[in-house]
């Protein structure tokens, strides 16, 4: 029997046991990018972190909804438009992109994946039903703002009790009741992108789009809500102000799941302070699948500081696991013979089976990644040194299997570990037909031929290597 799942709940300073509001379904919203410049290794972080998660529960066997946003309109967003003399669109559409591929390289998948400027009838009336309920007011401006002193738990999600410390939005301090108060809408100044809406022209504040839509696409209350620690606050605790308010209903998420940030020194990696690694750099210099393998190395919630050696590291292990998918590639055709298992090869088994335990049990404790590989750290261990010579059918299947729940929930073999299917065994017949025609081919002297084969057979990765009429081969990975 697996452990029940555990996850440290913000609000509650407590871990919290999964118990999904539909049976056998995890509905999951996570706050996605302002898509204003390159997305850089800090949100990868988050991004797969909250990927490994959902992986997790699927191993588990729950069905997962995941949605995460995509900020496309803001005042960051119009601050570069104006400073670059391009318009905002064009700069939304170049992020984007960026954030989009840099998502496909990481091997992230979200299921939905909303953009606000696709939204804003729906937020117009949600803001409309916060009015109506008198949790907002409509200022001269033709701005609206939330009300926080009629929202009688603010403050417990990020543990700030006094009101002195919830100013936020100084800009618009003149026209607030309170300095905490927060814009839902904010009225356009010239010049900047508009919607029309019964205030007036303008467009929506940044924190009202994910109350919005998450509800769109997971109803009114759900189960994980995630982003970053720098969004406890304002973000997330304005979040469920206003979503609490509007759906008159307590909570409005079960659990708040928070991951740490990358840091360089003592800040965190960000595009204000001018500090970040852009991914597509990163991916150039250590690889997208080294750079899951360091964000799942420290536990989610930690920060994670940057550091070129500890990336160094995740490319090495990325190395050990490729080089055990091909080696139990190999070893699953030559084992088959090997249908018994001695005393010690049942230690062995045995090792492997606490070690699927032990991967079960940190995961299941707060998500514990970093633990998790720790025993797939011993796991390579006893492949390389106990399996690898000693391939018996019940250890290499076993391994197999194992490395392949590991994978689930690291993403970094898929590709790898397809090579363990049939299909996999019928293109290795196939390039052993082609060799053998080729040999034909040199016997009889037909030399441009056979080149050809190989030249071409190298351009999808399998490169030949002769010894007189005999030839070896190998796959090569780019
Ligand atoms: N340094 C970081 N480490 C980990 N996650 C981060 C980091 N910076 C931002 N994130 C997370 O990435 C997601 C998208 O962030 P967003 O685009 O809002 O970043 P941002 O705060 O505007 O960026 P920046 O601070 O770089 O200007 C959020 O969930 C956020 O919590
Ligand atoms: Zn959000």
């Amino acid at each position: 029997m697996l452990p029940a799942i555990k996850i440290y709940d913000t609000l509650s300073r407590d871990l919290k046991e999964l118990q999904p509001i539909e049976p056998g379904i995890v509905k999951m919203y996570v706050c996605g990018p302002t898509v204003y410049d390159y997305t850089h290794i800090g949100h990868g972080k988050t991004y797969v972190v909250y990927d490994a998660f959902k992986r997790y529960l699927s191993l588990r066997g729950y069905h997962v909804v995941h949605v995460m946003n995509i900020t496309d309109i803001d005042d960051k967003i119009i601050k570069r438009s104006q400073d670059e003399g391009r318009d905002w669109s064009e700069i939304v559409d170049e992020y984007t992109r960026d954030y989009l591929s840099a998502l496909e390289k990481l091997n992230v998948t979200i299921d939905h994946h909303p953009r606000v400027s696709e939204h804003i009838n729906e937020i117009i009336g949600f803001i409309q039903g916060l009015i109506d309920k008198g949790y907002a007011y409509i200022a001269p401006s033709g701005s609206v703002y939330f009300n926080v002193d009629k929202y009688d738990d603010y403050g417990r999600l990020s543990g700030r009790v006094s009101k002195e410390t919830w100013g936020q939005e100084q800009e618009f301090l003149s026209e607030k009741q309170n300095p905490y108060d927060f814009a839902l809408w904010k009225a356009a100044k010239p010049g900047e992108p508009y919607w029309e809406s019964p205030w007036g022209r303008g467009r929506p504040g940044w924190h009202i789009e994910c109350s919005v839509m998450s509800s769109r696409y997971l109803g009114s209350r759900f189960d994980i809500h995630g982003g970053g620690t720098d969004l406890i606050f304002p973000h997330h605790e304005n979040e469920r102000a206003q979503s609490e308010a509007f759906f008159g209903s307590r909570p409005w998420v079960s659990i708040w799941m928070h991951s740490g940030l990358v840091m360089v020194g003592k800040d965190k990696m960000s595009k204000s302070l001018k500090n970040i690694i852009p991914l597509k750099e990163a991916f150039d210099k250590w690889g997208p699948m080294p750079l899951r393998l360091w964000y799942l190395s420290t536990h989610y919630r930690k920060p994670l500081y940057f550091s070129e050696e500890a990336l160094e590291n995740s490319v090495k292990l990325y190395e050990r696991l490729t080089t055990a998918a091909q080696l139990l590639r190999r070893l699953a055709h030559e084992s088959t013979g090997l249908h018994y298992a001695r005393e010690e090869d049942l230690k062995v088994f045995n090792q492997l089976v606490s070690l699927h335990t032990r991967f079960h049990n940190a995961l299941s404790d707060d998500f514990n990644t970093a633990e998790a590989l720790a025993a797939v750290n011993e796991y390579l261990t006893i492949l390389f040194r106990d399996i690898q010579y000693n391939p018996r059918h019940l250890l290499v299947s076993t391994s197999i299997k194992l490395l392949r729940e590991f994978n689930t929930v690291l993403g970094v073999l898929d590709r790898e570990l397809e090579g363990v299917e049939e299909g996999e065994a019928l293109l290795d017949s196939m390039v052993e037909i082609l060799i053998n025609v080729r040999k034909e081919l040199r016997k009889r002297g037909i030399y441009d031929l056979s080149d050809t084969i190989r030249s071409d057979l190298s351009k999808i990765g399998i490169q030949l290597m002769d010894k007189g009429l005999e030839t070896t081969w190998v796959r090569v990975r780019k």
